[in-house]
């Protein structure tokens, strides 16, 4: 799914147009600071009380559940959504929405100025596969975007959450538990990027004091929105497809293991983390994970509940590829340690509760 944001009449900045956009105070070089100035620094960015919390790129596959449970824990109105999509009805009526692209810094200062903005989480982003089909958008939108995003939080002092991915990991890092610090060379420009996302907002942490947070994601499982155009997706639509018809076409070989988290833990996670006091951290970019499961062993769990289901395949080698350079399951013992993390939903509750949520009443279900 492609989103309408390089077309001619956005603007993309470069480096060269980026201070000229800014208000003047913006633009005086910023003074070195020592790790214990930044860490004051960092101390002092969060502020009492409730954040005032922006989500960007919102209306893809995570942002409308994160804004939802944000909202419930912060309430309605400090939380705004955002995207350079028209929202559908039930968005649009559910909480603050506004018009926000990455790629354009002077609308993001104008979104958090008049919003009072404290938090920004940003969402925004072109997926593995997608993105080896358009580069350039990829390359924008993750790079050019992210540079504004961190710029921006940096003026404004804000809270920053960024999502990199399990594709931040290529075919020489260690593929069985991948662990948090290992090598990083991915072979997409969505990999690339998400490394790039670490390395500067790690870099902004420690040169500014920026409050910046990362988790490493595994490919997210959701029952009520639509992924993106990543590698994972097959886990997603393989439950649309078991409930409406009975059978479902994969585009990865049988046996591709990768590691996976149902939604309301992978947002859990989110929340948790940021919330979590910085100085439980001992790192800010964290692997985060649930379970590992290949097509074949979810397509078995499926059938437990729907005897009838018949998966397919027919590769697709580009996905194939990718999948092939990433982790079969990551080692998240870290973000345990530090501040907590514990996941809900191993395989079988995963595939229950989808099925349940799409409305199939299944074996199992009746029996309980
Ligand atoms: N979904 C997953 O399985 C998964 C796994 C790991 C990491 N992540 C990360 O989580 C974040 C959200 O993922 P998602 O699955 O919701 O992605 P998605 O592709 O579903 O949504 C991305 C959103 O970004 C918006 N966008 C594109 N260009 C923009 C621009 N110029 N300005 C503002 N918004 C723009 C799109 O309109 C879209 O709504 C991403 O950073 C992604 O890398 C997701
Ligand atoms: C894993 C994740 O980053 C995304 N779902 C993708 O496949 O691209």
């Amino acid at each position: 799914m492609l989103s309408p944001v390089v077309g001619g009449t956005v603007r993309t900045l470069a480096c060269s147009s980026w201070t000229s956009v800014l208000p003047v105070r913006f633009r005086s070089a910023s003074r070195l600071q020592s790790p214990a100035e930044a860490r004051f620094h960092s101390a002092s960015a969060s502020e009492a009380g409730c954040p005032r919390v922006l989500i960007t790129g919102g209306l893809g596959q995570l942002g409308v559940g994160l804004a939802s449970l944000l909202r419930k824990r912060f309430g309605k109105d400090n939380v705004i959504l955002s995207d350079v999509k028209k929202p559908p009805s039930h968005v649009f009526y559910s909480g603050p929405f506004v018009y926000a692209n990455v790629l354009d810094a002077q609308n993001l200062c104008e979104v958090v100025v008049n919003n009072r903005i404290t938090w920004m989480l940003h969402y925004s982003a072109v997926l593995s596969a997608v993105g080896e089909a358009n580069v350039p958008l990829a390359r924008a939108v993750n790079i050019t975007g992210l540079h504004n995003v961190l710029d921006v939080a940096k003026e404004y002092n804000l809270r920053l959450f960024i999502p990199s991915t399990i594709g931040a990991f290529g075919p020489t890092s260690p593929r069985n538990r991948t662990p948090d610090l290992s090598v990083q060379r991915p072979r997409t420009i969505y990999g690339v990027s998400k490394v790039h996302t670490e390395l500067m907002g790690e870099y902004y942490n420690y040169r500014y004091g920026l409050d910046f947070r990362c988790l490493r994601y595994p490919g997210v499982i959701s029952a009520n929105s639509q992924p993106g155009g990543g590698t994972t997706d097959y886990a997603v639509q393989i439950f649309h497809d078991a409930v409406k018809s009975g059978k479902f076409e994969c585009n990865l070989r049988p046996s591709t293991r990768l590691p996976m988290m149902y939604m309301d833990d992978c947002l859990r996670a989110t929340l948790q983390f940021m919330e979590a006091p910085a100085e439980s951290f001992s790192m800010r970019t964290y692997n985060v994970t649930a379970m590992s499961f290949t097509p074949e062993e979810l397509a078995q769990e499926i059938a437990k509940h729907v005897p009838e289901f018949c998966i397919t395949y027919r590769v697709d080698p580009a996905r194939q590829a990718i999948a092939d350079s990433w982790p079969t399951s990551l080692d998240d013992s870290l973000a345990r340690r530090d501040w907590g993390w514990k996941h809900n939903f191993d395989l079988p509750e995963l595939v229950t509760t989808m099925l349940n949520l799409h409305g199939c009443d299944t074996r199992v279900a009746r029996a309980n």
